[in-house]
C-alpha cells in the first residue's frame, strides 16, 4: 500500500486545501501529516512545540511519514517541514511526490498572521522567506512534479495535479 500522491511545500502552499480536493477528485481517502501527529499526541501542534519543543515534534513527524508512506493509500499531504528530514527524503524516492510552489507575496497573504502555525507568530512574512530558501532545494530533491499555485485556485491546482498522476506510469 502506498499514497496516489504526496504533498509538498511551505505553509500556505496549500497542501491541505488542495490535497482535499484532490481526493474528492480521485475518490480516495484524505490524511495530512500534521493531523496524524495531533492523533498521535492526543494534542495540537502549537502545544506540542510548546510543551515539548520542535526537536521532539520532528521526531513525531519522522515517524508519522514513515508510517503513512507504508500504510496510507490516499492523497497524503506532509507538513511544510518534513523534508527536512534526511530519512524522510530517502523514504519519498519512488513515490509520486508533487511539490506545490508558492511566491512570498502570495504564501504571506495565505498564512495570515501565522495562526495555528507556530514557526509563524513572530514576523510571519520573513520567517516564511527563510523557510523558502531553506527548503526550496529540498522540495525540488524530492518532487517528481513541480505545480505553481499563485495567483490560481485550490481547484484548478487540484485538476492539474490529477492530470499529471493521470501521466504517471503504474
Ligand atoms: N491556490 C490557492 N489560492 C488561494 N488561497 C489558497 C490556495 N491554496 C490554499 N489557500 C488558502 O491558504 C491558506 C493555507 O492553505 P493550506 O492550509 O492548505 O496550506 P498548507 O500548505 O497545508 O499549510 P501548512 O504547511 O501550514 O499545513 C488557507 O486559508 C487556504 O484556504
Ligand atoms: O513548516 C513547518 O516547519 C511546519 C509546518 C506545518 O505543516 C506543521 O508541520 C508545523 O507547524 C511545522
Ligand atoms: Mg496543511
Amino acid at each position: 500500500m502506498a499514497p496516489v500522491c504526496v504533498l509538498v511545500g511551505v505553509p500556505g502552499a496549500g497542501k491541505t486545501t488542495t490535497g482535499r480536493l484532490l481526493a474528492e477528485r480521485l475518490g480516495v481517502a484524505f490524511d495530512d501529516t500534521d493531523a496524524a501527529i495531533e492523533r498521535t499526541a492526543g494534542k495540537p501542534i502549537p502545544e506540542i512545540f510548546l510543551d515539548d519543543g520542535e526537536p521532539h515534534f520532528r521526531e513525531l513527524e519522522r515517524a508519522a511519514v514513515a508510517h503513512a508512506l507504508a500504510s496510507f493509500d490516499g492523497v497524503l499531504a506532509l507538513g511544510g517541514g518534513a523534508v527536512l528530514a534526511p530519512e524522510t527524503r530517502a523514504l519519498l524516492a519512488g513515490h509520486p511526490v508533487v511539490f506545490l510552489s508558492v511566491e512570498l507575496s502570495d504564501a504571506v497573504k495565505r498564512v495570515g498572521l501565522g495562526a495555528g502555525r507556530p514557526l509563524l507568530t513572530v514576523n510571519p512574512r520573513a520567517t516564511l522567506k527563510y523557510l523558502m530558501d531553506q527548503r526550496r532545494p529540498l522540495y525540488r530533491e524530492v518532487a517528481t512534479h513541480t505545480v505553481r499555485t499563485d495567483g490560481r485556485t485550490p481547484a484548478d491546482v487540484a485538476d492539474e495535479v490529477a492530470a499529471l498522476l493521470g501521466q504517471l506510469p503504474g
